[in-house]
């Protein structure tokens, strides 16, 4: 997608009825609330790959305004205020275990780690109860099911080109799939029913879903629906980014120092890092958003649909029902954006003189507009927590097997390998 963006332009024809955009006013003009036009709506093909329950990502525009309107209570301030002592008994789980490895002195792929200690805090948030990743180092079988069915969807969106195709492979899957997936839907049941036999109140993800449940017309399999895009949305992209940003520094080691200078110095104690006392780490987050940048954690363009009647996007006129969509990745590494783009600069987000060009509006690793992401600042609330938690901690020197970490394949999601790395005890 560089490729092309660079040789023919900021609007590339990628396929007879699909445009890929790539230009900072194409994420208003696409996704921004539209003024007396109709907004695009979510591709079908790609967010109903197959007949499955709707949830918040793919639901229609008005279910969507309702259900996220009750949603948005779990992210409120007050609920992540009442949310904090639950995620750091999390992350303080994750530092127990890390210290383990720095004693016994074994090399730690802490890519898992970060994704154990996203999915436990997610599985509490959406569920009610961790997945046990931490305690048992490992991803649980629910996990690996969704997992298996991410894989699966990828490939159906695909097969959505070609229907018959698509159809005939689906009615030849084997017994074996259908089992894996019932059994995986009983489990999902059970996770369920034990969170609404919970106590009414738990300031979590689901609760404002289950207090409105009959207004919202919401049946089980849609509440689960929820749930689960919730674990999916919630973990992977946050523990892919955490091991971004630790890759990142770990290979320029000049933002690494400065960082651990900036932890090491705010901060005298452990207990004193919190959800509110790391905003005063400046140069963590501008390490963040440059990690974001070179590392978007949904790197290609998720596709939308151009309204009946068309619309405009930058100056053209797109015919109705055309596919349009911008490419993260491609758009946050060309040069009339970001100067020396393929290098790691947290000093741009900074007000350094030398980025004084950069278009930094044109990062939105979150999306804007109506359906943007609504666990952003939860995000940047557990991205900052560990990731200034870990620095303080640990000095952490990267394995060499794992320098060329981030060359990476991606599925909807990075492929992410095993970030292995070396920590002593600070
Ligand atoms: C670095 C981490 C994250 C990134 C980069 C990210 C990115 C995004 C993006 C790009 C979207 C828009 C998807 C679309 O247009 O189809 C989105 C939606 C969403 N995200 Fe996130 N996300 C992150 C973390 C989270 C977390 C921790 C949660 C909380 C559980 C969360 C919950 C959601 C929800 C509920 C939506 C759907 C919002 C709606 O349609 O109204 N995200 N996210």
């Amino acid at each position: 997608m560089l490729e092309m963006h660079e040789r023919y332009g900021n609007i590339v024809r990628i396929a007879p009825d699909e445009l890929a955009f790539s230009h900072p006013d194409a994420w208003q003009d696409i996704m921004g609330h539209q003024k007396g036009q109709s907004e695009f709506s979510k591709a079908n093909w790609f967010y109903h790959p197959i007949d499955q329950p709707s949830h918040v990502v793919n639901e229609s525009r008005e279910q969507h305004g309702r259900l996220r309107r009750q949603m948005a209570h779990g992210f409120s301030e007050k609920a992540m205020r009442e949310q904090e002592l639950m995620i750091r008994g999390y992350v303080d789980m994750l530092l127990d275990r890390l210290h383990e490895f720095c004693k016994s002195g074994t090399p730690v792929i802490l890519s898992d780690w970060y994704n154990y200690t996203t999915f436990d805090i997610i599985g509490d948030l959406a569920f009610g109860e961790p997945f046990g990743c931490l305690q048992g180092s490992n991803l649980d079988g629910w996990i690996k099911g969704i997992f298996d069915a991410g894989r699966l969807g990828i490939i159906l969106q695909a097969l959505s080109f070609y229907p018959l195709v698509k159809r005939t492979l689906l009615s030849l899957a084997p017994a074996s799939v259908k089992k894996a997936q019932d059994k995986h839907k009983k489990l999902t049941e059970q996770k369920m029913m034990r969170r609404m036999d919970k106590e009414e109140g738990r300031p979590d993800l689901i609760e404002g879903l289950l207090r409105k449940r009959e207004e919202l017309n919401l049946s089980i399999d849609e509440l689960i629906a929820n749930a689960e895009i919730l674990i999916i949305g919630g973990s992977e992209t946050t523990a892919s980014l955490l091991s971004g940003v630790t890759y990142l520094l770990l290979t320029n080691l000049t933002a690494y120092k400065k960082l651990k200078e900036e932890v090491r110095t705010v901060f005298e104690s452990q207990e004193e890092i919190n959800l509110i006392s790391v905003n005063k780490l400046p140069y963590m987050l501008a390490c963040l958003d440059e990690a974001l940048r070179m590392y978007p954690p949904i790197a290609n363009g998720l596709p939308r649909m151009c309204p009946e009647g068309g619309a405009k996007v930058l100056g053209e006129y797109i015919p109705a029902n055309t596919y349009v969509s911008v490419h993260q990745w491609a758009l946050y590494r060309r040069e009339d954006y970001f100067k020396d783009p393929n290098t790691y600069h947290p000093e741009r987000f900074l007000g350094d003189p030398l980025f004084a060009d950069d278009r930094r509006e044109v990062l939105q690793p979150f999306h804007i507009g109506p359906r943007n992401c609504l666990g952003r600042n939860l995000a940047y609330s557990e991205m900052r927590l560990i990731l200034a938690l870990i620095i303080f901690n640990f000095d952490i020197e990267i394995a060499d097997e794992a320098r060329d970490w981030i060359k990476q394949r991606n599925f909807l999601m990075w492929e992410k390998g095993p970030l292995k790395v070396h920590l002593t005890r600070v």
